[in-house]
């Protein structure tokens, strides 16, 4: 059975009654659970099939104040072909960039089918006012984006004014138009895994396509804990609504073993329906050369080293 949740969002009071009213974390619980479940091993084929579907879901990142164009079209070249040498690698999902390099990506891009995803409303701090922050997320769509990060105000969440940030995701949510949104938590900011569960949950009613844990500028970021906390709102929260949201971890995952650990959250949390670039990304600017090195390793039984492939 679904339920429709609109009228939670019509007051600040009803806001903020529906989510501290959402079930606590068990802290402990929630730690021992995502441990034990980090400590699956997946073996040969599907090992392989994990790498390959981990590359498929990455967004290959670059967020930094030194980007340059040639940075940017270097890393689109590497979405598309991730091993020039081998064919079989599948491409990534996305790269995710600052807006002013969407152009850049969305040239390099042009009939890949790989996405091109940016960051907006004043990442990451999110500290600028709703009319920069909605026209930040129109420039990058109107320049070619398929997909908008934006932060929530973490200021406004932790000082209790549920109904601002609501409010901020529901206009971003509109500038984007046909593009999809994902809305970043920062769960390194958030304090707690209660507030966790309650910053899914808000981003999902102001109507998140996903939800991100983390900028990768604070740490922690991704942690296997706040990320289970996550999938089971998505979760939680279909079984409601009858809506789906995608998870996007990010910051942080640097290792095959990481990124397999993600899965294999996934698949006992949510099951295999999330097990598709649709419903799940991998946000990482060096990951991709892991899982090359491992698919590699699979392939021939040597590892072919850092040096072999290029830089992420
Ligand atoms: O959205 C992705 C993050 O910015 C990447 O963080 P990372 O550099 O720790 O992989």
């Amino acid at each position: 059975m679904t339920t429709s949740l609109a009228d939670v969002a019509s007051s600040g009071a009803t806001l903020r009654a529906f989510l501290h009213g959402l079930p606590g974390v068990d802290r402990v619980g929630a730690d021992q659970r995502a441990a034990m479940l980090g400590t699956r091993s997946i073996k040969t084929t599907a090992k392989a099939e994990a790498i390959d579907l981990a590359i498929r879901m990455v967004d290959l990142t670059t967020l930094e104040g030194a980007d340059t164009p040639g940075k940017v079209r270097a890393m689109c070249a590497k979405a598309v072909h991730p091993d020039p040498s081998d064919p079989s690698v599948p491409k990534t999902a996305a790269v995710c960039v600052y807006p002013d390099m969407v152009g850049q990506a969305v040239d390099a891009l042009a009939g890949s089918g790989v996405k091109v995803a940016s960051v907006a409303t004043a990442f990451p701090s999110g500290r600028s006012s709703l009319e920069v922050k909605v026209a930040d997320t129109a420039l990058a769509v109107a320049a070619g984006a398929d997909e908008i990060d934006m932060v929530i105000d973490r200021g406004a969440f932790l000082s209790g004014d549920y109904l601002k940030v609501h409010e901020e995701i529901v206009a971003v949510k509109a500038a984007c138009g046909p593009a999809h949104l994902k809305v970043i938590l920062e769960t390194g900011e958030l304090a707690t895994y209660d507030n966790v569960r309650r910053a899914s949950w808000l981003a999902m009613l102001a109507g998140a396509d996903f939800i991100k844990t983390s900028t990768g500028k604070i740490q922690p970021a991704a942690t296997p804990p706040v990320t289970l906390i996550m999938l089971e709102a998505v979760r939680d929260f279909l079984a409601v609504t009858g809506r789906k949201v995608g998870v996007k971890p990010a910051g942080g995952i640097r290792t095959t073993k990481d990124a397999i650990k993600m899965l294999v959250m996934v698949n006992e949390t949510v099951g295999e329906g999330w097990l598709d670039p649709d419903w799940f990304r991998l946000g990482a600017s060096s990951l991709l050369n892991d899982l090359l090195m491992q698919r590699q390793k699979m392939a021939t039984g040597r590892y072919a080293g850092p040096d072999y492939f290029t830089l992420d």
